[in-house]
């Protein structure tokens, strides 16, 4: 039986990820009479319980997860966004482990996640999946501040939560020039000025 293909498409916030996703979700099921299943985690409640929407309100119906449901052999393909969030509390199981079961079946899979926190820190459950994926799409936004590619998530209240749901009111997507991680910097004691 053919191994299912892995595709990842990952990115800062406002990319076009979940567009993406949802582009490729209706496309392979166009014209082939193949069967999917869209899912996003159950967590994920910001613009809608039950369906992938995009920052332009643009959707589509999804099923809430909290682990894998079954998957029939009648499944071509299976599509998850917000993967970034398919990890303990709030995903039962290992969805990396869970996806390469889907691929040994001969499911294709193709997920869409952010790649990196606000502090510029990989997501780990995306970042295994692009190593494993036969094909990675790295997605770029527009710098809220200078119009150039953004490839970062810029949070404007900082506090000290990884994960915190939330739009255009908590985030922004930056470039590497006007996004910065809060982070403390370096104390003297680490400076080579001697
Ligand atoms: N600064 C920005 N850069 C790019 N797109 C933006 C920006 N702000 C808002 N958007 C909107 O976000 C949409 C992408 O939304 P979406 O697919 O949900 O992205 P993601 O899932 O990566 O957050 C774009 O089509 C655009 O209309
Ligand atoms: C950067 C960053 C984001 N989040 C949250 C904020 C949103 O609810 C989602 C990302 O949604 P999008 O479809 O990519 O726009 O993730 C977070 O919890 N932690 C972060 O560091």
């Amino acid at each position: 039986m053919r191994y299912g293909k892995l595709e990842v498409i990952c990115g800062p916030m406002f990319s076009g990820k979940s567009t993406e996703i949802l582009k490729r979700a209706i496309w392979y099921t166009h014209g082939t009479g193949s069967h999917i299943l869209l899912l996003k985690p159950a967590f994920d409640v910001r613009y809608a319980e039950n369906r992938v929407v995009n920052h332009d309100g643009i959707g589509f119906d999804a099923i809430p997860i909290t682990r894998m449901p079954a998957v029939a052999d009648s499944i071509a393909a299976v599509f998850i966004d917000e993967v970034q969030f398919c990890t303990d509390p709030h995903y039962h199981g290992d969805l990396v482990e869970d996806v390469r079961v889907l691929l040994h079946r001969g499911i294709d899979v193709a997920v869409a996640g952010l790649d990196m926190d606000w502090r510029g820190r990989a997501f780990p459950v995306t970042a295994t999946l692009a190593a494993m994926a036969d094909g990675l799409q790295k997605l770029r936004a527009r710098c809220a501040v200078c119009g150039h590619d953004a490839h970062k998530s810029f949070k404007k209240h900082s506090n000290d939560r990884t994960v915190e749901l939330g739009q255009a009111d908590l985030y922004e997507p930056r470039c590497n020039l006007h996004w910065h991680d809060h982070s403390p910097k370096p104390g003297r004691e680490l400076s080579l000025d001697l």
